[in-house]
């Protein structure tokens, strides 16, 4: 059985969420489900990119990530696109065999049961601004599917009204670890991030909630945008 699979990378490290900061190669999955307005990766979900995608077997993929990481078994985030369209069974299989990790990000409209195989589920509901509709139903199943595996949540803010939503989000999920991240609004490769322009969105993120009293959620930058800007591959 064959993935699509529009890049692997690393290692690097991860640049978001609850595992920022650890060295990671990244398994980026062809294909998905959702149109987000800003989305940073659309080379892995527009179907201009098709071509790019290559049709690759788990004993492959998982002979890259080794190759890639000098055979230490580290981190692997399985991301994309929405790697939950297809069946990472087989390669979650062969590389904790080998003493590898994985985590998975997913927007939670597709729920799998190789999510119940990950060190950690990142389920990332998307907000107003995508342009996006959340089916819950279909993101409480990702939350079931996972079974014990550990599970966050992880939005991405770029005015108040998503951050309204992820309060509302928020509370109906009062269980799972919160992550806010302020959303880039430039992901073109070819330009560069402005610094300042990043923390400006965190000061206001931070001011916005922290400030307001809000302390449940987590607030973290990409770092890999602030170190690399929008290069591929990082
Ligand atoms: C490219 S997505 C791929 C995985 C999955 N489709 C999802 O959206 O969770 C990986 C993460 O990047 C976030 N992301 C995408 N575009 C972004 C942007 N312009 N600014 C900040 N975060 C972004 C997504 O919300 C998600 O948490
Ligand atoms: N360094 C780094 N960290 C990341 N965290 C989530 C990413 C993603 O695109 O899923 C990502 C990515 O592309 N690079
Ligand atoms: S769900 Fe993820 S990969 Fe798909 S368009 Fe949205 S941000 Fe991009
Ligand atoms: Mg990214």
């Amino acid at each position: 059985m064959t993935l699509r699979i529009a890049e692997i990378f690393g290692p690097t490290i991860q640049g978001e969420g609850a595992l920022i900061g650890q060295p990671t190669v990244f398994i980026r999955a062809g294909g998905c489900d959702y149109r987000c307005s800003w989305c940073d990766s659309m080379h892995a979900v527009d179907s201009r990119f098709r071509h790019e995608w290559l049709p690759i077997q788990a004993d492959q993929i998982m002979a890259e990530v080794e190759h890639l990481s000098g055979h230490q078994p580290l981190m692997v985030s399985i991301s994309g696109g929405n790697p939950a369209i297809q069946d990472f069974t087989p390669v979650i299989a062969l590389g904790k065999a080998r003493g590898y990790r994985f985590a998975c990000e997913t927007q939670g409209s597709v729920a799998r049961d190789w999510f119940s195989d990950l060190a950690l589920l990142v389920l990332s509901p998307k907000p107003p601004s995508s342009g996006q509709v959340v089916d819950w139903t279909a993101f409480d199943a990702c939350i079931s599917a996972a079974k014990g595996a550990e599970t966050v949540m992880k939005i991405v803010i770029f005015d108040q009204r998503d951050l309204d939503w992820a309060r509302d989000t928020a509370a109906r999920y009062p269980d799972l670890p919160l992550y806010l991240q302020p959303g880039n609004s430039e992901t073109d490769p070819s330009k560069p991030v402005d610094p300042q322009h990043l923390a400006d969105r965190m000061l206001w993120l931070v001011d916005q909630t922290v400030g307001q009293g809000w302390l449940r959620p987590r607030i973290l930058p990409q770092l890999h945008v602030l170190i690399w800007g929008n290069k591929r591959g990082v």
